[in-house]
């Protein structure tokens, strides 16, 4: 059975990057999806921006829609202060699978908490069944229809509180639109654009943040 993409920029890690070292992992998936195949990865030019935006809100719970080969995850969690943690929202079980391993070998594990299926289901059972109160900090990266009504959702679960910090990749490529337009009308965030480039190409990219005002 032919491998998949997912599972070739796994074995590159394995066998490229350093164990426990979560800055080599990234730099690694960076080499290998810049150089041989392109994934959807936030990358290191927007992963400056999403370092920047959780460090500015210190999470103790942050929430990832969207987990893919793990990127993000190890990414996010190498930034977390002792004792905060991460939990990642993945659907697809095939790149669950990769991710798990990605943040195992990462060494990031004690922090993340990854979660399979989608997001509109497990959403709601994070207060009950994962023991969350609020959210700190949410990034949203999975299908762009979701955005919209899964910002709906967190606040319809009471999982936002006043200054939770949403931010939101893609918003120019692939686009969110229709979620641009929810959240910049609405009174209850307050948005910032962060003009930046679609991962490994020469293509103009966006992030957006939200800051929840309660
Ligand atoms: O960062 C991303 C990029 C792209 C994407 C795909 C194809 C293309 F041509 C351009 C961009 C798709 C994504 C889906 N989910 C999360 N993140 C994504
Ligand atoms: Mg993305």
């Amino acid at each position: 059975m032919n491998q998949s993409k997912e599972q070739r920029i796994l074995n590159f890690v394995l066998q490229n990057a350093v164990r426990g070292d979560p800055c080599s992992v990234l730099d690694t998936i960076d080499q290998y999806c810049s150089q041989k195949e392109w994934a959807m990865n936030v990358g290191n030019e927007k992963g400056l921006i999403l370092d920047k935006t959780v460090e500015e809100a210190n999470p103790s719970v942050a929430l990832e829609l969207g987990t893919y080969c793990g990127y993000s995850a190890v990414r996010i969690a190498r930034v977390l202060k002792a004792g905060a943690h991460l939990l990642t929202v993945e659907f697809n079980p095939e790149f669950a699978a990769i991710a798990k391993q990605m943040i195992e070998f990462a060494g990031v594990q004690d922090k993340v908490k990854l979660l399979e299926g989608p997001s509109e289901e497990i959403i709601p059972q994070l207060k009950k069944k994962y023991e969350v109160d609020t959210v700190d900090f949410v990034f949203l990266d999975h299908w762009k229809d979701r955005y919209t009504p899964d910002t709906i959702l967190l606040q319809e679960c009471n999982l936002l509180r006043k200054g939770s910090v949403l931010l939101a990749d893609n918003v120019i490529v692939p686009g969110a639109p229709e979620f641009l337009n929810y959240i910049r009308n609405n009174p209850h965030f307050q948005c910032t654009n962060y003009p930046s480039r679609l991962e490994y190409m020469k293509v103009a990219d966006a992030m957006e943040k939200a800051v929840f005002l309660g």
